[in-house]
């Protein structure tokens, strides 16, 4: 299934840029290397150099947002028939994923499967009084919702007919988390606010439990490289409508 994503037909082709670039990713180099990859056409073409992260953000916004009804269930169908195959969700009794916002890929067709299998679903919800963080809530069809600051809707935490039920990050099995954009050495981009950097910051150290990180994204949602930051949590794959990466390195 090819789902192309639409792109501004006007940009003008400006030099590549130093810092951080939109272009389309070149093979090679690989640190992430591609497991089943089926398509390999209609990447998507150049775009502007941009050295601001910002608008680095508001271009790959506008590109999820701008796909239609149409592709954006093909490109969910696609990702979610992808992560079915994986061993780390195959296994998992506790998966946190996301309620898809202004365009970001559907992870929900996963939801049924998981339930069938008897695996636990949780949201992230955005924690009271302490600065961008995130608790994820355990989420059935029963679940009363509410709307977070941010418009995106949430498990009330003011839940009165049952106890709600979150499970600290380190005890989830997988996290999936929605990416704005991501290259192939893994580099990710998100919505700005640090929320899962700082949730999962604890990933980082050598011992402990963690959970699988998956970042979730379109295909047109790659870049050819983005800066690693120091706080930026390293993920264990990423998965798109197109293909699986996954570090071809130990230890990253
Ligand atoms: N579907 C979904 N749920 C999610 C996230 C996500 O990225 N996607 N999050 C991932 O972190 C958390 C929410 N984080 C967010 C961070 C910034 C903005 C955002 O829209 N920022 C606007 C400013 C909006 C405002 O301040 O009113 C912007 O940057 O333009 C939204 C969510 C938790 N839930
Ligand atoms: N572990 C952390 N502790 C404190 N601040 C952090 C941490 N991780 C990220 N931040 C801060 O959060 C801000 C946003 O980070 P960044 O631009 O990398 O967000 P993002 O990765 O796009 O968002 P998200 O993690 O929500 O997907 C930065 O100012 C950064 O300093």
């Amino acid at each position: 299934m090819s789902v192309r994503c639409a792109l501004p037909a006007d940009q003008p082709r400006t030099r590549r840029p130093r810092a951080l670039s939109l272009r389309t990713p070149r093979p090679g180099r690989r640190f992430f290397s591609p497991l089943l990859s089926r398509h390999e056409s209609s990447t998507p073409a150049p775009l502007p150099a941009s050295d601001d992260r910002q608008a680095l953000r508001r271009e790959l916004r506008r590109r999820r947002r701008v796909l239609d009804d149409r592709v954006q269930r093909l490109a969910s169908m696609a990702l979610v028939r992808q992560l079915m195959q994986l061993t780390s969700l195959r296994r998992a009794r506790h998966v946190a994923l996301y309620l898809p916002e202004n365009g970001e890929i559907d992870p929900t067709p996963l939801v049924d499967w998981l339930h069938r299998r008897g695996t636990q679903v949780y949201l992230p919800v955005l924690r009271p009084l302490v600065e961008n963080r995130l608790w994820f809530v355990h989420w059935r069809f029963d679940t009363r919702m509410v709307l977070n600051r941010f418009n995106i809707t949430e498990p009330d935490l003011r839940q009165s007919g049952h106890r709600i039920r979150r499970l600290a990050p380190w005890a989830m099995d997988v996290v999936l988390m929605p990416l704005v954009g991501f290259d192939d050495q893994g580099h990710r981009l998100g919505m700005g606010g640090g929320f899962y950097d700082r949730t999962l910051a604890f990933a980082g150290r050598k011992h402990g439990p963690r959970p699988t990180l998956i970042g979730v994204a379109h295909h047109c949602q790659q870049v050819e490289r983005l800066p690693h930051q120091p706080w930026d949590v390293n993920l264990n794959m990423i998965v798109s409508d197109r293909q699986v990466l996954r570090p071809s390195t130990v230890g990253h």
